[in-house]
């Protein structure tokens, strides 16, 4: 593929210094950032050939990296800053004062790639709740959001293939044309289908699909949307993973890359694509009467690099997730020439953001947008670690020694060659169940004492926890794990009242910015971690499950954690809190008297020409797993920008 996607810089640019006028470097609209949402943007835009499109990316290819492509060996990619940013969160006064990556140190998952995060995540494909859009949509005071109506962009971008496995799939609520292939990976773990049973006999009913419109199903003792994702018969020879991924028949990933840049659409004369191609400004112009407008943009191939420019006759829209997009709506530079590409004089360094941050940095004001950064949510997610009696679990897969090299290779031979089979197709997360922590049946109060104030649900049918497994325990991200085998259950906490904030630490674009999720600062927020966790405690508790852990409190793990009190279990809670890696709402889409940055068209507020269509947008975190709408706002994006431009098509 990357024989398509241009790197040669000077084939779209002009040197930002130049007072060449040529047209080789304009275009109509400009993507910064071919992510997750951003090569679904420029793919569907481009189908007009009226629209002209220049995508620019500021890593390589991610279909060209066989861990990306193999389901479970993504993590393999976090040390590797070429194809992934390297972050770390503020220190997290409120999680024992560690300083916790986002990612963490040796382990850094934020992608740098085309497909962005869908070319490194863990593939899980649910989508968050029906009220979750339908919040969105009150929010933002308009109904094109809601789930009734913005449902149609996840069923345009899906494409499942209906099978007999799984008869319980209603597939006339599915997408079945879409370009983003959805289907089960070809590994599932006994350990998951053991948790996925114990789930349900500790009275989680079974979700066929967590992707529905449907509430709480049948007699369904939990108030919930999604509730559990499992088995078809508690046999477990008829056990059948529910959970759906992002897979291609071949067990290989799928990416908005390599769903949505196929060599049809790069062949397209009215889209360039281009690699490594990092932006690091925003130009604007100011017209005579004050009105303020993206013009274009100027990028390198890195910080030593020349710097080049591209113009945007009609709009530049940023798509570079929840941490950059707001990073590089701040440090702007702002032309006052009237012809800005004519002699293109940028006098001003300028910003667009809370003008009090932007003057700390030295940064002329272009636009005081006091939302620009704010509002940074996440999925926090605590680990809870068990041996495994069985000798199943892949610990070769984080080798410590030469034999655990020579098993890793004996299984990507089979994986090769064997049309993706053996464990290298897990994708970790194989089983789910999704849950509400004031469930009176699910969380007695007299086994989960610890008092929670608020709802933070999005409704009555929506979860706020996330009970999953994972085939292998490991800390550090994946890095580490214990020399026999293991598995972990988490909780994540689906909707976290805490907010933080990415902010600038300098006005260069090179320096990443800083991102203060201010994890646990909510009391609530350690109340439901405390409440998960003990459930997470209870189901280990639970057969089949129970019969598969060693209960011995040994070597860290939590065989006997159960025993401890709440209080104990919030130490725990803040000992270990993580990120699963679901920054959103940085640009949020709310009313700008909110904290809002882009309206219901995804136009920032008081700039003309300039759009932000990622996971940045969410005005609300969803109750579940991000890249799904991240990819929807994509395709949602692009019916906008396309209705916008060209009204009279
Ligand atoms: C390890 C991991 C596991 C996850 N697991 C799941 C899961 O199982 N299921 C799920 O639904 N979600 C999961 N997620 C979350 C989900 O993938 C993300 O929320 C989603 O992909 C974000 O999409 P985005 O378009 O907002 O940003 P991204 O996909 O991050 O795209 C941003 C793009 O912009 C580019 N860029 C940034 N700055 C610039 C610049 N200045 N110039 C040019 N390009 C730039 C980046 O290189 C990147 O390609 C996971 C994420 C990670 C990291």
């Amino acid at each position: 593929m990357t024989k398509y996607y241009i790197s040669d810089l000077s084939k779209v640019g002009l040197p930002a210094a130049s007072t060449d006028d040529s047209n080789h470097n304009t275009f109509d609209v400009i993507v910064v950032g071919g992510g997750t949402a951003g090569c679904a943007l420029a793919a569907r835009l481009s189908e007009d050939p009226s629209i002209s499109v220049l995508l620019l990316e500021a890593g390589g290819s991610g279909t060209s990296l066989l861990f990306s492509r193999i389901p479970s060996a993504y993590s393999k990619l976090f040390k590797n800053p070429k194809h992934v940013f390297q972050f770390y969160t503020e220190p997290q006064t409120d999680a024992q004062n560690e300083k916790k990556f986002w990612p963490r140190a040796l382990f850094r998952p934020k992608a740098k790639m085309l497909g962005g995060c869908s070319a490194i995540n863990a593939q899980m494909a649910q989508y968050g709740a029906p009220g979750d859009f339908d919040e969105w949509a009150k929010i933002i005071g308009d109904d094109a959001w809601n789930w009734a109506n913005f449902s149609g962009s996840f069923k345009k971008f899906e494409k499942y293939t209906a099978s007999t496995s799984y008869p319980d799939v209603d597939i006339s609520v599915k997408g079945s044309s879409g370009p983003v292939e959805v289907g089960y990976n070809s590994y599932y773990s006994e350990s998951s289908k053991d948790f996925v049973e114990s789930c349900v006999k500790k009275g989680i009913p079974m979700n066929h699909d967590f992707n529905t419109t449907k509430g709480p199903n049948g007699v369904n003792r939990i108030s919930m949307w999604s509730s559990c994702l499992a088995l078809s018969g508690t046999d477990s020879n008829s056990v059948r993973p529910f959970t759906v991924t992002y897979i291609n028949k071949d067990v290989s990933r799928v990416s908005t890359e390599s769903a949505y840049l196929t060599p049809d659409v790069l062949a397209r004369s009215n889209l360039k694509v281009v690699i490594n191609a990092s932006v690091t400004k925003v130009l604007f112009h100011k017209s005579g009467d004050g009105e303020t407008k993206a013009v274009g943009v100027e990028f390198a191939k890195d910080r030593n690099g020349k710097v080049w420019r591209a113009k945007a006759n009609e709009e530049v829209v940023l798509c570079g997730g929840a941490i950059h997009s707001p990073q590089v709506s701040y440090p702007i530079k702002l032309t006052v020439n009237r012809s800005p590409f004519n002699t293109l004089q940028l006098l001003l360094l300028s910003g667009v953001g809370a003008s009090a941050h932007l003057k700390e940095h030295k940064i002329p004001v272009v636009h005081d947008l006091p939302g620009v950064g704010q509002n940074l949510v996440d999925h926090p997610v605590v680990d809870f670690w068990f041996k495994d009696k069985s000798k199943l679990a892949p610990s070769f897969m984080v080798p410590s020694g030469p034999m655990d090299l020579v098993k890793t290779i004996k299984w990507v031979a089979l994986y090769l060659l064997k049309n993706g089979a053996g464990i290298l197709g897990t994708n970790w997360g194989e089983a789910a169940s999704f849950v509400r922590s004031d469930d009176p049946q699910l969380f007695p109060r007299d086994e989960y004492p610890i008092q929670v104030a608020k709802d933070s649900t999005s409704g009555p049918t929506s979860p706020d926890l996330e009970i999953f497994i994972t085939t292998l325990a490991y800390k550090k991200h994946g890095a580490w794990t214990w020399g026999f085998p293991t598995f972990s259950i988490h909780a994540c906490l689906l909707r976290p009242l805490s907010r933080g904030a990415v902010t600038l630490k300098s006005d260069s674009p090179w320096e990443h910015p800083a991102m203060d999720p201010k994890y646990l600062t909510d009391r609530d927020d350690v109340a439901r971690l405390v409440k998960g966790g003990r459930f997470c405690l209870n189901l280990a508790r639970t057969e089949p499950i129970s019969s598969r852990i060693d209960h011995t409190d040994a070597e860290g793990l939590d065989g006997n954690t159960y025993l401890k009190s709440d209080e104990e279990l919030e130490k725990i809670v803040r000992d270990r809190v993580q990120t699963l890696y679901h920054p959103t709402s940085t640009c949020r889409m709310a009313p700008l008297a909110e904290g809002g940055v882009v309206d219901s068209h995804l136009r920032v507020y008081g700039i003309k020409g300039l759009r932000v269509c990622d996971a940045s947008i969410f005005p609300e975190i969803v109750s579940g797993h991000t890249a799904g709408a991240s990819i929807a706002v994509g395709e949602k994006g692009a019916d906008i920008l396309k209705a916008d431009l060209r009204p009279n098509k």
